[in-house]
């Protein structure tokens, strides 16, 4: 208990205080961890349940509202208070259903029934916890179905259904061993022990009642200790044991408390009057039953009942007061055939229960099954998708890394490319493709029957600047023709190196007059070039000739001869000029 409050309280630090409904649940969770020892710890505890319903009550909190009513209800069964304990169970029953809770709706019908089995309505109570059965069951909650079970176990006991009691009993007590739930192995042995008295066989009850007992003065429980004790003294007397069993009525004596515990209080007088009776004390013995008789009429027990007039009976009548013997025999005759017509109620109510519950059961079954199919099927429509993503996946992951090759392989084969079609040196096209375009111009321009023409140039003396300054000013000096040659250029002409120092524009829709005017233009331009970073004296200049297209021109190379023809004659005529083949 004390490690389960330390966990309590450390929820309670963790709580969010604007979580209204979190704070219900704890308050709900506290309020079942209530100690309830003593008459006291049993009002006050049953306050507070009062002041937690009203918050979930003013907080419409319906399934607090049922914890709380529940758990006020098991708080007025400890008080005795068996009227308001039943009306909390029904309600608490009732809102659960209402927001279908099964936990709660099974929590209160186990508990509702834990009340008639002590009352001694058996059937209501085997009937509320097979119905409570079905709800642990279906909702797979293990701990408490078993605490259920060992309930229904106890409930057979009280109907003399020994064999069945003591099987599942069995079933139970095997459960908690493996949990190593060591309080509720002891509970469940008890209600074995009530068994072996039932069954006759009070010598291994006996036995099993000290070793409880033992660990109920471990665990310095008085309330336990001073029950066992009257249960072992009731044993004792059953077995003929009288002074056994009156010392273990004296042991218990001072532990008693009518307030607290009126049912064990009335048991013990009970006890002491067979006690007292068997002894021949007879006076003790009605001075006994006078004492618990007021309680066990009010709590409708009629095994009880029954068993304190038979005892009244034979005491008055061993104190000769035959009118008052006769009187108690009547009344014990009259509780007889209430047992017996109860009795009879209760196997017919029984052979229904039985009969629903079997079928309760395989609904159960069914419906177990379907989900148990339903989850199957979804677990492998989940691992489908799951394969699915990852291959879709994957196939992306592929797909993108195909895209990224291809693209650079795109990219490589068009720098390739390029680098075939470009002259290192000037960086313009080389003489295959600038031939190419030439091509590719004129069969443009004889298909629109627009003019174009085509030009040739060759830088003068190259020689000359090559052995005066050496090959790599040479070189410059090609870099920066090639410049000057792209600057003047339109945006439709094309400049490509030819050869060594030879050069070809490829000019579209250019007549020979306009073909000749970028060529002058040209011609100035390179002559204009500033050489002074790399000498003074240097002087750089260009011959150029040009040709436009005709009709006898059917290839590159004919139209090409015919411009260069009139390149050799701009070096003849003295170069730095253009000349024009007509
Ligand atoms: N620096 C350099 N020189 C080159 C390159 N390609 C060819 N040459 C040189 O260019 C010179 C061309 O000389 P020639 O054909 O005699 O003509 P030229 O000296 O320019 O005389 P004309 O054309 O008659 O004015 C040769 O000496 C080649 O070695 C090159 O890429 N770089």
């Amino acid at each position: 208990m004390d490690k389960y409050r330390e966990k309590l309280l450390e929820l309670h630090t963790r709580l969010d205080p604007k979580n209204i409904k979190h704070q219900n649940r704890y308050n709900a969770l506290d309020c079942w961890m209530t100690e309830a020892d003593t008459a006291e710890l049993v009002q006050s505890a049953i306050n507070k349940a009062n002041a937690y319903l009203l918050k979930a009550i003013a907080d419409e909190d319906k399934r607090a509202q049922s914890d709380l009513t529940l758990c006020r209800g098991v708080f007025y069964q400890s008080a005795s208070d068996d009227v308001s304990a039943e009306r909390d169970y029904n309600s608490a029953l009732n809102l659960a259903t209402e927001i279908n809770n099964i936990k709660l709706i099974a929590d209160s019908l186990s508990t509702r029934a834990s009340l008639a089995a002590l009352k001694g309505d058996l059937a209501q109570a085997l009937e509320d916890l097979q119905v409570a059965q079905s709800y642990y069951e279906l909702a797979n909650i293990d701990y408490w179905a078993y605490y259920n079970l060992a309930e229904i176990g106890n409930t057979y006991r009280r109907m003399g259904d020994f064999e069945r009691a003591l099987s599942l009993m069995d079933e139970v007590e095997q459960y908690y061993e493996i949990r190593g739930d060591i309080q509720a192995v002891n509970d469940i042995r008890y209600i074995r022990a009530l068994i072996m008295d039932d069954l006759g066989n009070h010598a291994l009850a006996q036995e099993l009642y000290t070793s409880l007992l033992d660990d109920a003065y471990k665990n310095d429980d008085e309330i336990l200790i001073s029950s066992m004790l009257v249960t072992m003294a009731d044993s004792l007397l059953q077995a003929d044991k009288t002074s056994e069993a009156r010392s273990r009525l004296n042991e218990a004596e001072p532990m008693l408390d009518p307030q607290f515990d009126p049912n064990n209080w009335s048991l013990w007088h009970l006890f002491s009057a067979k006690a007292d009776f068997t002894d021949g004390n007879y006076e003790s013995a009605l001075a006994h039953i006078k004492s618990a008789e007021p309680h066990v009429s009010s709590q409708d027990n009629y095994r009880y009942l029954a068993w304190i007039q038979s005892i009244k009976a034979k005491t008055l009548a061993a104190l000769g007061d035959w009118q008052q013997a006769y009187k108690a025999n009547v009344a014990y005759n009259n509780t007889q055939e209430l047992l017996a017509n109860k009795l009879r109620e209760q196997n017919t109510t029984r052979m229904r229960i039985e009969f629903d519950a079997a079928r309760k059961e395989a609904e159960n079954k069914t419906l177990k099954a379907e989900q148990s199919v339903q989850k199957a099927q979804l677990q492998s429509l989940e691992e489908r998708k799951r394969w699915q993503a990852l291959v879709i996946g994957l196939s992306l992951i592929l797909l993108t890394l195909i895209l990224i090759w291809a693209y650079r392989q795109f990219k490589r084969a068009r720098l390739m490319h390029k680098m075939a079609m470009t002259d290192e040196l000037t960086r313009l096209p080389n003489r295959r493709s600038i031939q190419a375009k030439a091509l590719q111009a004129m069969n443009a321009a004889r298909e629109a029957q627009t003019p174009m023409s085509l030009l040739v140039f060759d830088v003068d003396y190259f020689k000359r600047i090559n052995d005066t300054w050496g090959h790599e000013v040479g070189d410059r000096v090609l870099q920066k023709i090639s410049t000057a040659a792209q600057l003047v250029m339109r945006k439709n002409d094309s400049v490509g190196r030819t050869g060594g120092e030879e050069f070809m524009v490829v000019l579209p829709d250019s007549t020979l007059d306009s073909a000749t005017e970028v060529a002058q233009r040209l011609c100035d331009c390179v002559a204009a070039i500033d050489m002074q970073e790399i000498d003074d004296n240097l002087v750089v200049t260009i011959s150029l000739g040009v040709a436009q297209l005709t009709d006898v021109d059917t290839t590159v190379s004919m139209l090409t001869q015919r411009a260069d023809n009139a390149l050799y004659r701009a070096k003849d005529a003295g170069r730095n000029r253009v000349e024009v083949e007509r």
